[in-house]
């Protein structure tokens, strides 16, 4: 008893001097501490915001004994500032055991997008938190998990219940992973790499964008698991440059963004000054001067170490640099894309070919007509046309025809019991955007898993209250759908 006791001090001593030490080297500022005016006192604490400039040490350290587990589905039990992904303690233990101090406030994932809010200026963090047009899109997509109850079965002994699941051959720690997420490396100082490199420690996948700012194939040797998302124009040739430039990297599966033929119309962006090109206004420049931490830590820095951000995965070649007129022309002829482009990719690219944005049964057929593996179910986090459907309104009629093909899910999933929804009505896998990108420009890659603990730990509580110990076993019959209260 006594040499169990002792053991647990020792590894939650050893994770919180881990933890430590990642911080002081990885980020050399601590843009979460000093939000608020709570958050101050933590700066002192923790870590004193200072060393902007003078640290030199790479963001994001990268043990390479550690690489193997990404691939595996192993937990990385020794990643610092990560607990295990297998370590999985009730919330009450939680903030004593493994969590980083910095984080005690971070219980749910909603709680990164509020802290979010004090800490980046608000064209940066509205643009990531916003939908287009009425907002009907980004409401509906999470309000349709509410439309769903759970029936759960009792007594089953799900004490050997586990949350991996197998996705084209790889099996993965948890059934979700990071979605594309364009500009990360604006919002969160080398966001694509922090996000890269969390998804690696913690087994899960990440999705690199095509709007991303470091080059990809440096993406790749951070987290050779990682999968690429292209924006394409319905120019094969350039399509066809591109497909050669990804699978030269290393990559082994591609998605086709399809629901953004044009830019969704997010009037919030005006609101707010945010532009693309950024262009600076008084407004922005009273936004990043009162924000200092994100203007010194992820502006500053970036074009201090790294020169001045571009588009670099758009298309075969470098892009434009992210503040010029160029990064406009770099998304013109997407409107042209159609099918016929994916079936050129598909006797071009060897891996795995998903499209994304895909909501019309219809066009989950077509899609897996050309040869696609998987679809991903989306409405861009409500980012594109509004007063669509949720992808949980038509996961399960897709879902009855799916056969070989995968599917995914993703937008406005927030929780373990939304995420379990989704599988249980026919999803393979899901994705998340918004909460993964403000946890890495809250905490970097520890914050990236920390937020991923913390919905793997909500999957692997509802497996219990739900009576299974493995995914696979969930099905529509946990679930009863409730009819609309007048
Ligand atoms: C800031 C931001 C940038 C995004 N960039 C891309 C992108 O480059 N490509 C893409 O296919 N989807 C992009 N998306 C959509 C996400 O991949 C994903 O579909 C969406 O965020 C899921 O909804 P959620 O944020 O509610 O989890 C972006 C979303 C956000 C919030």
């Amino acid at each position: 008893m006594h040499i169990r006791a002792a053991c647990h001090i020792d590894r939650a001593a050893a994770g919180w001097l881990s933890e430590t030490a990642f911080n002081t080297l990885a980020m050399g500022f601590e843009p979460f501490a000093g939000a608020g005016s709570g958050e101050g006192r933590m700066a002192t604490l923790d870590h004193p915001a200072a060393g902007v400039a003078g640290h030199e040490s790479d963001p994001v350290p990268r043990p390479d004994v550690e690489r193997e587990a990404a691939t595996s589905g192993q937990a990385d039990a020794a990643a610092p500032g990560i607990a295990a992904p297998n370590t999985l303690v009730t919330s009450l233990k939680r903030s004593a055991a493994v969590t980083p101090y910095r984080f005690r406030d971070l219980l749910a994932l909603d709680d990164f997008e509020r802290h979010a809010r004090r800490f980046l200026p608000p064209m940066i963090f509205q643009y990531v938190a916003g939908g287009a047009e009425t907002g009907s899109a980004l409401r509906r997509s999470r309000d349709a998990y509410a439309d769903y109850a759970f029936l759960p079965r009792m007594m089953r002994d799900t004490a050997g219940r586990d949350t991996a699941v197998e996705l084209f051959g790889r099996r993965y720690a948890a059934p979700f992973g990071i979605g594309p997420l364009g500009g990360a490396a604006f919002i969160a100082y080398r966001g694509d790499l922090v996000l890269a490199e969390a998804a690696r420690r913690m087994a899960v996948p990440m999705i690199l964008s095509a709007s991303s700012l470091i080059r990809l194939e440096d993406v790749h040797a951070q987290n050779p698991d990682a999968w690429y998302q292209a924006y394409l124009p319905g120019d094969q040739r350039r399509i066809d440059r591109l497909v050669d430039r990804v699978a030269a990297a290393g990559y082994r599966t591609f998605v086709v963004t399809a629901d953004t033929p044009t830019l969704g119309n997010r009037e919030h962006n005006i609101r707010t000054g945010f532009s693309m090109p950024m262009r600076i206004t008084p407004k922005v420049m009273w936004q990043s001067a009162t924000h200092p931490r994100w203007l010194l830590g992820v502006v500053a820095r970036t074009f201090l170490k790294h020169g001045a951000p571009h588009f670099e995965n758009t298309e075969a070649e470098r892009g434009p640099p992210m503040l010029s007129q160029g990064s406009v022309r770099n998304s013109i002829d997407r409107d042209r894309l159609s099918w016929t482009n994916l079936e050129a990719i598909r006797r071009r690219w060897p891996g795995n070919l998903l499209v994304k944005g895909l909501l019309a049964p219809e066009d989950v057929e077509i899609a897996r007509g050309c040869g696609a593996d998987g679809v991903i179910l989306s409405t861009h986090g409500g980012r594109q046309l509004d007063h669509v459907v949720a992808p949980l309104d038509v996961l399960p009629e897709i879902a009855a025809r799916k056969g070989d093909l995968k599917l995914i899910v993703d937008s406005g999933i927030r929780r373990g019991t939304d995420v379990i929804k989704a599988l249980a009505l026919g999803a393979d896998f899901v994705l998340l955007g918004r909460p993964f990108m403000f946890a890495a420009a809250l905490g970097g890659a520890a914050g990236v898993a920390h937020a991923m603990r913390i919905l793997k730990e909500e999957i692997h509580r509802d497996m219990a209250f739900l009576g299974v110990n493995r995914l696979s076993e969930l099905g529509p019959e946990f679930l009863r759908h409730l009819p609309p209260r007048g």
